[in-house]
């Protein structure tokens, strides 16, 4: 007997290289640094000021002239008459003279005349005289002016990611704005008449709208903005309404359920009518039907993937998480994998890439499958810190065989 012919069907990498041909890098503008934690940076920045500001001392101790300490040490202590106490925030009046020196603490301006400082450690401590008993270098424990930035320097480049250290230095510039490439918000549609929101009683044939959490979750994790406007029903013109509505503050629309064959599969029937999105079988496991193109007179990027939770979530990883690190200007492109030794067997559909759900052992090196193939299965999906990616050729995995493993949550691109 004949082999059934195999369908044809878009292979992976087509589809994301569609996608990530599709959208495009968020235009640039101006944000408080309070919010572009996570933000890549659209313009060089340059520091108008330097760092420090000002020559201030790194530790607590006395402002000296080193001629004053000439031939000092533990058996012949220099004597000097303390004339001021230099508080971090306070300046010192005048210029240190010969023969004195000024208490100074962390943090404060060094006043003219010293050379050095010398710590509380070095010397009994006094407050009207002290005395020394060890010679600093010159310029020891001074931090000089514009030793760390000088004005006028690049600070950080474009592209940059910023995060703690970044807005750190930012802020220490008195840089009040960043110009940075903003946050994606991305809009989760559920569709489909038995969803039910969370904590709602459910009637027969109801069940709660999982996927418009998780995938809010999974927008947010990445440091996008996620809204998730909830359920909408299966009725084709309320969809269409819902997702025209949301036009005005979408950088991308996501949408699951309503994209198979079922005469009820609405996403499908209005958006093929907008032209632009194409529905299409890509060869993978779970997740085969995906719809893809954009909306509205912006053209906002449009995804809409398959209503079962596991194929929503895998395609978000997929294709999405990619996409919404582009729009952010980071790098971008197919979800890397690490090899890992496979313990544990399960097979896998022939001309489909496999995405089969897998807790990884980083110190092990090695990854257990858990759960079956069925898309429905979100209580292991909760378990897996993993996809374990079968290539399309092969239909068997056997314990024991290396496997390559996107690792999820913090893994990595
Ligand atoms: N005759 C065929 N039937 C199906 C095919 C096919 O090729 N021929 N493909 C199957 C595959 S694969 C998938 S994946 C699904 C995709 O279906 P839809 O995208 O049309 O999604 P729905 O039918 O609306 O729902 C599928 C499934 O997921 C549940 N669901 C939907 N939304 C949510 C949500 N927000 N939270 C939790 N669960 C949700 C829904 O109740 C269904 O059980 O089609 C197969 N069928
Ligand atoms: O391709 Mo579907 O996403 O397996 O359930």
């Amino acid at each position: 007997m004949a082999e059934p012919e195999i369908e044809k069907l878009r292979s992976v990498d087509d589809h994301l290289n569609l996608v990530l041909d599709t959208v495009q890098l968020l235009a640039p503008m101006e944000l408080p640094i309070t919010d572009v934690n996570g933000l890549t940076l659209a313009a060089d920045v340059v520091a108008a000021m330097p760092l420090p500001p000002f020559d201030n001392s790194s530790v607590d101790g006395y402002a000296v002239r080193l001629a004053d300490l000439d031939g000092a040490g533990p058996d012949s202590p220099a004597e000097l008459r303390v004339v001021g106490d230099i508080a971090a925030g306070s300046v010192y009046e005048g210029i240190l003279e010969p023969g004195t020196c000024a208490r100074i603490m962390t943090g404060a301006m060094v006043p003219h005349g010293a050379e050095a400082i010398v710590p509380l450690e070095w010397t009994d401590g006094g407050t009207e005289s002290v005395r020394i008993t060890r010679v600093p270098e010159r310029d020891e424990h001074i931090r000089v002016l514009g030793s760390d930035v000088a004005t006028g320097e690049v600070v950080l480049k474009a592209g940059a990611r910023l995060g703690p250290r970044q807005i750190g230095l930012l802020a220490a510039i008195g840089q009040v704005h960043a110009p940075v490439h903003p946050h994606p918000r991305v809009v989760v549609l559920s569709t489909g008449s038995e969803l039910v929101e969370p904590g709602a009683p459910l009637g027969p044939g109801q069940i709660n709208d999982g996927n418009g959490p998780a995938l809010t979750a999974a927008v947010n994790a990445l440091g996008a903005t996620g809204i998730r406007v909830g359920i909408i029903g299966d009725e084709p013109q309320g969809v269409l309404d819902a997702i025209e509505d949301q036009l005005i503050r979408a950088d991308m629309v996501v949408t699951t359920g309503g994209v198979s064959v079922g005469a009820y599969d609405v996403v499908k029937e209005v958006l093929s009518t907008l032209g632009t999105v194409q529905f299409t079988k890509v060869a993978m496991q779970p997740g085969m039907p995906q719809g893809f193109g954009t909306v509205g007179e912006d053209r906002i990027p449009i995804f809409t993937l398959p209503g079962n939770p596991v194929s929503a979530y895998v395609s978000f990883e997929l294709y999405i998480r990619p996409a919404i690190e582009k729009m952010m200007g980071r790098e971008t492109g197919p979800r890397r994998t690490v090899t890992a030794t496979c313990f544990g067997a399960f097979s896998s559909p022939n001309g489909k890439r496999q995405f089969a759900r897998g807790v990884y052992d980083a110190v092990g090196h090695s990854v257990r499958p858990v759960g079956g193939h069925g898309s429905h299965l979100v209580g292991d999906l909760a378990l897996a810190n993993a996809l374990i990616v079968v290539p399309e050729h092969v239909t068997e995995v056997v314990d024991g065989d290396d496997v390559e493993v996107i690792v999820l949550d913090g893994g990595g691109r």
